[in-house]
């Protein structure tokens, strides 16, 4: 590892703008507090069965692009050095071990920083092979430069310490890195939402599921029971968010290293080759429900876009047809249960064959697109918009008066005459609407009775001279104080 800033953090020049002087202080103050961690974790003679610092700085600078810069890696530095001066090192002891680990981050850095991001967000299926094979390198890396040191200064073989480093590097690297990166961001909730008491006991169950195959673990002991909370967690990683799973593989995974060394499991390993044997495949056992958790939020984002693509229209990203009438015929039959008043506005552009025909197909769809955008800005989160077929638009209105309605109307008249849509070519497009609006008391209808009459209306609003809007005079009796 140099100790100038290069090679990788070359790449750390990266074009988000670097962090504040601020965040890289408050960087190096967690490092320091993690490198403290580590040290009191130091058996007299050896070197720290648990290093977190290392994997901290490695999860930091993937979650947050802007900390990737030379400032970070000489605070982190100095945050190293000073954490083992403080606690007893000579200095030349101090920076050896320091670059060492700090090499191992930037090697792990190197290749998971070029990850795509859904790949890096624990987001793809494949996304725990990428990130093994990463954090694998950062153990390397770190064992490589660091091995000898340790073998000199606690007088072990370099084959032993370089196994212990590298099988403790590695564990810290594959339990932190990824709670790191899947924990909620800004805005985002730690906690899922819960309905009811039977709800948040059937969450729980998994949770119960790891306690009590760790409890049958405990009972049974022999170092198969290393391997009993597997299946307790595969079914958290099947039903909690990604975090929850990272969080659950991590502590268990430090309890039961943890369990072995204090004697509660009836296993010790004799000698050091088993200890790191076992570290190892604790290691690689938490990487099952990481891989699960991976493939459901993977399978979960598919879904997603499945279910957007099917119930929205391609280009407008308004419903489509099929989505608009059977949702808002839900909430019609919702509305009509609670006695509330609601309106349907068929919408059509004026005149768009014009439109095609002087400006070209691309040109008329930049407008439909664009109407589309002026129509929701008009409508509340709670109103449906829908594309119907070609240029013309339904919404459904629930909940609001026949007042509210017209005004609503007029609205999204006067906000498409006032939208003006520049095209490449120089050109700016204006364009008009007419709407056909029929208004319900709550009495029951059919979504598709009401787009029938509001389609009605709306021809008539075509042919008194478009660009303004016209009630069905079948339900004219609702309307209150008519605006048109
Ligand atoms: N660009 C584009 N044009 C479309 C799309 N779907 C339908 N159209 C066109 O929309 C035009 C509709 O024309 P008409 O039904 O004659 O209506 P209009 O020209 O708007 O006239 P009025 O409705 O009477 O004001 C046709 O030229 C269709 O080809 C689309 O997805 N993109």
């Amino acid at each position: 590892m140099p100790r100038t800033p290069s090679g990788p953090l070359a790449h750390a020049s990266s074009p988000t703008a670097p962090a504040s002087t601020a965040a890289f202080l408050g960087l190096g103050l967690c490092l320091f507090a993690a490198c403290i961690v580590g040290i009191l974790s130091r058996p007299t003679g050896f070197l720290a069965s648990f290093w977190p610092a290392n994997a901290l700085m490695l999860g930091l600078l993937l979650r947050l692009p802007q900390l990737a810069h030379w400032k970070a890696w000489a605070v982190a530095l100095t945050a190293f050095v000073l954490a083992d001066c403080l606690t007893g090192s000579e200095l030349p002891t101090a920076l050896w071990l320091s670059v060492a680990n700090l090499c191992g981050v930037a090697c792990g850095w190197w290749f998971l920083h070029r990850l795509h991001p859904a790949l890096l967000g624990l987001r793809r299926q494949t996304s725990t092979l990428y990130l093994f094979a990463g954090c694998a390198l950062a153990a390397a890396g770190s064992t490589l430069v660091g091995a000898d040191t340790g073998a000199q200064l606690f007088r072990n073989s370099w084959s032993q310490t370089a196994l212990m480093w590298f099988s403790t590097e590695l564990m810290n690297f594959v339990l932190i890195v990824p709670l790191i990166l899947s924990a909620p961001g800004r805005g985002q909730a730690f906690w899922p939402r819960i309905a009811s008491a039977r709800a948040a006991l059937l969450l729980l169950l998994p949770l119960l599921s790891v306690i009590a195959a760790e409890y049958a673990a405990i009972t049974l002991g022999g170092p198969g029971a290393l391997a009993f909370t597997v299946p307790a967690l595969l079914w958290c990683a099947l039903s909690y968010r990604l975090f929850t799973t990272t969080l659950l593989s991590m502590l268990v995974c430090t309890w039961k290293v943890a369990s072995v060394s204090m004697g509660v499991f009836d296993f010790t390993p004799l000698h050091l080759e088993a200890a790191v044997s076992l570290r190892l495949g604790l290691t690689l056992l938490s990487l099952g429900p990481l891989a699960v958790a991976c493939s459901q939020v993977a399978r979960n984002e598919l879904m997603r876009r499945l279910d957007h693509a099917v119930n929205h229209d391609f280009l407008t990203s308004t419903l489509a047809r099929g989505a608009f009438l059977s949702q808002g015929q839900r909430l019609l039959e919702r509305l009509h249960r609670q006695a509330v008043p609601s309106a349907v506005l068929m919408l059509d552009i004026d005149h768009f064959k014009r439109v095609n025909d002087l400006h070209g197909h691309p040109a008329g769809d930049a407008l439909l697109c664009a109407l589309a955008q002026t129509v929701s800005q008009v409508l509340r989160p709670q109103d449906l918009l829908g594309r119907m077929g070609g240029e013309e638009f339904a919404v459904l209105l629930p909940g609001v008066p026949a007042a509210t309605a017209q005004q609503v109307a007029t609205r999204i008249c006067a906000a498409v005459r006032d939208q003006r849509l520049a095209l490449p070519g120089g050109a700016v497009l204006q364009a008009t609407v007419s709407i056909g609006l029929v208004l319900t008391d709550g009495s029951p209808q059919t979504l598709e009775g009401l787009l029938h009459a509001a389609d009605a209306a709306l021809y008539q609003a075509k042919a008194a001279g478009r660009d303004r809007w016209q009630l069905n005079l079948a339900r004219a009796d609702l309307a209150v104080n008519p605006l048109a």
